[in-house]
């Protein structure tokens, strides 16, 4: 950090301090992918720290199997797996332990994101992420940290207040059961919701760490599918203005302008009253992990230039 601090102070002749404070908040982002590619592992290998956290997501559809081989293959590469585990979808405590406990045992997994997950009735035991938590089985089987999910833009079938009970619950289920916690929220599009769920946050004294989801850089039409698919209200329009689409003539779309004002917020919360604590990106890869990696890299290493519409742009190498 001091040193690419010193770098960008030589190149610019005075340091530009918005893009030492983007790049300091990306030197610390973590990743959430459904596969892993040999592309995917070798971006990961080349720009990303040993031992980065990658969450591997799992879908209603997709058999544990399938998030096994994932989790295994992140660590084989070099990184930190960290599983979600839907719990509505799990069938019975023996499947669960049987899946947990092999990427444990194989893959070195001692985080794991506890979600309730997508299915609209629970398959088997657990219908919400608390019950997980307070079961003890996590911890029985290794576990010593859950992440659990943080909504800034709400959610489409829960009410504010409920989330907000649910929030606290887990974190209070994770606290008196032992575990650790932090918190990973849904993707946005805009930053001032996010800030604004923060600062909320801090003030009713919830001082966990917060990774703030961003949608890593994806075709403008693949990430309104996935917004849909997650409940997460985007139109093209806002998209196009929260992304800066105007100046991408290839479709694609970064998260440049809620990063900038996240960061720009964190800075200043840091500035002022106390901070925000830990607060971190998150990069939802819908566009390849790959893609997503080498984006946060060129960010990390301050190789931005800022606009005027409040975003940025990755220069080429
Ligand atoms: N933020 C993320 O990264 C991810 C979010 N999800 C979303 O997670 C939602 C719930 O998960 P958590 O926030 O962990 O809630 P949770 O498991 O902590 O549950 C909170 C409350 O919502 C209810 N609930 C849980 N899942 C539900 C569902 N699918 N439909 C209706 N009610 C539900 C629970 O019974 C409980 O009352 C799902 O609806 C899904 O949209 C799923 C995967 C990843
Ligand atoms: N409501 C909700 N559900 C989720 O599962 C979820 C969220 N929100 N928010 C953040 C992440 C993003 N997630 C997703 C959702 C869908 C795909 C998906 O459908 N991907 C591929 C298929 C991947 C594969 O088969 O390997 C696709 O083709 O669309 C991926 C990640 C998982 N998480």
């Amino acid at each position: 950090m001091v040193q690419m601090q010193a770098a960008l102070r030589r190149r610019d002749g005075e340091m530009d301090e918005t893009i030492v404070s983007i790049a300091a908040f990306m030197a610390r982002a973590t990743f959430e992918t459904t596969r892993l590619g040999p592309d995917d592992a070798g971006a990961l290998r080349a720009h990303a720290a040993p031992g980065t956290p990658v969450y591997v997501s799992a879908l209603p559809a997709k058999p544990f199997a399938d998030q096994r081989a994932v989790v295994e293959a992140v660590r084989a590469a070099g990184f930190e797996p960290v599983p979600h585990l839907a719990v509505r979808s799990v069938a019975s405590i023996a499947a669960l332990s049987d899946h947990l406990g092999r990427m444990v045992e194989r893959a070195g997994v001692s985080r794991v994101l506890v979600i309730g997950g997508d299915r609209s009735e629970a398959a088997g035991p657990f219908r919400a992420a608390v019950e997980l938590i307070e079961s003890g089985l996590l911890q029985s089987l290794g576990i010593r940290e859950v992440g659990i999910a943080g909504y800034p833009d709400g959610h489409p079938r829960l009410a504010p207040i409920a989330l907000e009970r649910a929030l606290a619950a887990k974190l209070a289920a994770a606290g008196e059961t032992g575990l650790a916690a932090h918190i990973v929220t849904q993707f946005t599009v805009a930053a001032d919701p996010v800030v604004g769920w923060l600062a909320r946050l801090r003030a009713e004294g919830i001082d966990h760490p917060v990774r703030v989801g961003f949608a890593g850089p994806a075709s403008v039409a693949a990430l309104l599918r996935y917004a849909k698919i997650c409940g997460v209200r985007a139109s093209a329009q806002g998209l196009a203005r929260n992304v800066g689409l105007a100046r991408d003539m290839l479709g694609r779309a970064a998260p440049d302008r809620v990063v900038r004002g996240v960061a720009a917020a964190c800075r200043r919360a840091a500035d002022g009253d106390g901070g925000f604590g830990e607060v971190t990106p998150h990069l939802y890869a819908f566009g390849g992990l790959a893609a997503a990696v080498r984006w946060a890299a060129a960010v990390a290493a301050g190789r931005i230039a800022l606009d005027g519409g409040g975003g940025f742009a990755v220069m080429p190498p």
